[in-house]
């Protein structure tokens, strides 16, 4: 009987139930013996779908409060001296480092003032971890037993789980030194950090756990040599110490064939691969694995809503099997199911067609179960041929196809994807005709997401108001934010997007080609998670989608206005894209759309246009090579068509965040001016790098994720270091990213400081 297994299920609740107690935690609202209650529920009831769908391999510690890197560092106490000063409980200590924290004394306890840690991609996906961070003095010590506990809770439940960690190699390599020790490698912390990680797994061996699955995700990039050489070291260390459970190499997110030498003949229990992203492994894996050793073939997505096609997996695993034997082989997700939505059956306005095409969460967990099954010899025709039923629907639907469109992308040529001239003339006619000071500042477009305005958006989409009530609504909001920026002195004003629910769910609402959920939430970092629309089709415009708001926006003041759309990069990144079309295809479609948008932005009067691409990193190809060339070449063009239909005295901005960028990649995007991530960036070298960016730059100057408001002093401070190395007259003023995370309080006083301290170096230059 061959096994089925999960790799890590979403642990969000159906509804959300952790980010709505998390958020009323945060606000004082409730206590912790409350959340953590809502934590094991949640815990309690996914444990039980999975038992209850016949899932044969259950895990375990793949919940957490927040994140599972960060629940990583504070077990091991990789918690920087600034966290630990306050005497904060564990629980509160472990969000400071997530999110930072301000608070002012009270008579019980000291104030607090301490940042966030950095919060950066994981992978390829728009799930974000907290990024451990390592100095000289860092003491590795077991903080408490997380896994342990959670593994015997679901014992209790009368459940077997098997444990997930991170592994050493990854969780150090992920990780970056601390600013007080720049030179510290984090993998030379490796002959440290093992006698933690064989005190954690003795425990779980010691609480009952027969097996662990220890993720090494950084197994799909390309690796330096030292890191490579760590996983034998770390591996075979593990292999020594008495008493330790099996361990399951598990890798997720592509190709592991470059680095196969690195875990050849290392002495774990078994490998898991990644087949969703890359089936030609297979052969190798399958000569990976001795005699002795399991391969977990992951074959159902867990990265996508589509439903898995059984035919092809069961020939796939089938495969496997014949060479390696049925009770050497189990059937697994490709990764966690972290990043699809819980379950399908809670949508119930999708099209009864299309929805017959999804699988999400909870329907991918019958999928594991039948694959297994079917190449077990069990009976589960009738769920194959429902399956094949639904596979042919899709292939064969109108839905999908649309010849306009595809007429259309024929034509796109080298003229559609260049400016009408070069930067240094279309910067003369943009400085004649704004006329903005030096260090001019303004935001990255979005300003408090308020409950009043979620509230008001959720009654007009309940009909309980309507759209000339809701419309009435937004008018107030915008110019509410208009009014503030002037009072504050802002340059370039946004209107703040209050009318979006998201960023790219609200263009894929007015796209046609997409479908969405009402439901289908998935976590992007700590409490923000988001319903990524699908693409299921050629994706138009069928009319304008932004253009009412920038045209009121601008008509209320004399300052430029900035039209503020999403690239085509991020919109297909941020969605769950077509897997029957290639990424380009869909990027290019996006970017004709958002074209026309941009173009009728222009000829409404709208001519400071700002198209957001802050996915474009994530969607770098995980290794060097032929593809990642490729996307260059194809991300870079689609932002340039979308965005190089008007004229040169139009300023076209951009802005990316969450990643370690590479300014030669954003330079083929050729927008006038760009902003980004930085606050969290203290390497010297990093900084230099931008410097020699050819166009106008805003490198953010404080974090949007924390409440916490920087001085006037921090901001003069932070402009000062950067100027050493900077030329001024090229120097944007901004935040990091969008502030609708923020509340108007802190948003207020962080931007009136932010402008005071650019006033200071417009004197000074
Ligand atoms: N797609 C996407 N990815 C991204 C980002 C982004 O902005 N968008 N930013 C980066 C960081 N990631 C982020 C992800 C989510 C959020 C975020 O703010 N999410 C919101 C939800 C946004 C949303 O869809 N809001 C809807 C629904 C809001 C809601 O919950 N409404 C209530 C009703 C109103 C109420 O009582 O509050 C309900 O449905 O129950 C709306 O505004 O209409 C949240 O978790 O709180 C922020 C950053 C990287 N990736
Ligand atoms: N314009 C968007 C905002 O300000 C950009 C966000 S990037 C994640 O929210
Ligand atoms: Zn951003």
């Amino acid at each position: 009987m061959v096994e089925s297994s999960v790799l890590g299920f979403p642990r969000i609740g159906a509804f959300r139930e952790l980010k709505k107690n998390t958020e009323a935690y945060w606000a004082g609202k409730i206590g912790a013996d409350q959340l953590l209650a809502v934590g094991k529920e949640i815990r309690e009831k996914n444990w039980k779908l999975q038992k209850e769908a016949g899932v044969d391999i259950i895990p375990s510690n793949d919940f957490s409060f927040y994140d599972q890197v960060l629940d990583l560092s504070v077990l091991f106490n990789v918690i920087p001296e600034r966290y630990t000063k306050f005497d904060l409980p564990q629980l509160d200590v472990l969000f400071a480092m997530g999110r930072g924290l301000q608070r002012k004394a009270t008579e019980t306890t000291k104030a607090v003032d301490v940042t966030a840690l950095e919060m950066v991609k994981w992978f390829d996906s728009n799930y974000h971890y907290v990024r451990p961070t390592f100095s000289h003095s860092t003491q590795f010590k077991l903080n408490g037993q997380k896994p342990v506990d959670e593994y015997l809770e679901a014992k209790a439940l009368g459940i077997e789980t098997r444990p997930v960690l991170v592994g050493p190699v990854s969780y150090l390599y992920l990780g970056k030194p601390d600013k007080d020790s720049l030179d510290l490698k984090p993998i030379s912390l490796l002959e440290k950090i093992l006698p933690v990680y064989t005190e954690i797994l003795k425990k779980l061996a010691e609480a009952g756990a027969k097996e662990v699955q220890i993720d090494e995700p950084t197994l799909v990039l390309d690796l330096p040599e030292e890191v490579q050489a760590a996983f034998k070291t770390a591996y075979e260390t593990l292999a020594k110490a008495e008493g330790l459970p099996k361990l399951i190499l598990t890798t997720y997110f592509g190709d592991v064939r470059p680095n196969l030498s690195a875990i050849k003949g290392l002495p774990v229990a078994g490998f898991h691969f990644d087949f969703v992203r890359c089936p030609e492994q297979l052969d190798d894996a399958i000569a990976l694995v001795s005699d002795k050793q399991t391969l977990s073939v992951g074959v159902v997505d867990g990265r996508n809503i589509w439903k898995n096609d059984y035919a092809q997996s069961i020939e796939f695993v089938k495969k496997a099997i014949e060479k390696l034997g049925a009770d050497k082989v189990v059937v697994s997700t490709s990764s966690s199911l972290l990043h699809t939505p819980v379950d399908l059956e809670n949508e119930k306005k999708l099209d009864a067609e299309i929805k017959n095409w999804f699988s999400f969460a909870t329907q991918k967990l019958a999928e594991v179960v039948t694959i297994a099954k079917a190449v077990s010899g069990e009976d589960v025709s009738a769920a194959l041929e429902a399956n094949a039923a639904a596979i042919k629907s899709r292939k064969e639907s109108d839905l999908t196809n649309d010849e306009a469109v595809k007429a259309r992308m024929a034509k796109i040529d080298k003229s559609l994807s260049t400016r009408k001239s070069p930067f240094p003339e279309r910067l003369a006619k943009q400085k004649a005709k704004y006329n903005l000071p030096l260090f001019p500042t303004t935001t990255i477009g979005s300003f408090p997401q308020t409950k009043d305005i979620r509230i008001n958006r959720n009654k007009f989409v309940k009909g309980e108001i309507t759209a000339e009530q809701y419309e009435q609504f937004i008018n107030s909001e915008i110019e509410k934010v208009v009014r503030f920026q002037e009072e504050v002195g802002l340059d370039v004003l946004v209107h703040g997007e209050p009318e979006r629910n998201d960023m790219v769910q609200y263009f894929g609402e007015q796209l046609k080609g997409y479908a969405f959920t009402t439901n289908g939430w998935v976590q992007s970092y700590g409490s923000r998670y988001v319903r990524p629309p699908i693409i299921v089709g050629d994706v138009s415009r069928p009319k304008a989608m932004s253009v009412k708001e920038s045209v009121y926006a601008q008509s209320l003041t004399k300052k430029p206005m900035k039209g503020m759309l999403t690239g085509p990069v991020t919109c297909l990144r941020w969605s769950f894209p077509r897997n029957d079309v290639s990424q380009k295809v869909q990027a290019l479609q996006l970017s004709l759309a958002l074209r026309d948008e941009v173009n009728d932005l222009e000829a409404a009067g709208v001519t400071v246009i700002q198209v957001d691409e802050p996915a474009i990193r994530e969607g770098l190809p995980l290794r060097a090579g032929q593809e990642r060339s490729d996307y260059l070449e194809w991300a870079a063009e689609s932002f340039r068509v979308a965005t190089s239909g008007v004229r040169d005295d139009t300023q076209i901005h951009s802005h990316f965040c969450y990643s370690d960028l590479d300014p030669n990649h954003i330079k083929a995007l050729d927008a006038d001016v760009v902003s980004i991530e930085f606050s969290k960036k203290d390497d010297p070298k990093y900084i230099q790098e931008f410097a020699n960016y050819p166009n106008h730059i805003g490198l953010g100057l404080f974090d949007i994720h924390s409440p916490r408001i920087p001085s006037k002093e921090e901001f003069v401070a932070r402009i000062g270091e950067i100027m050493k190395v900077y030329p001024a007259d090229k120097f944007w003023v901004n935040p990091d990213c969008g502030l609708k995370t923020r509340g108007w309080e802190e948003t207020r006083a962080s931007l009136t400081n932010m402008v005071e301290a650019a006033k200071v170096f417009r004197e000074k230059y």
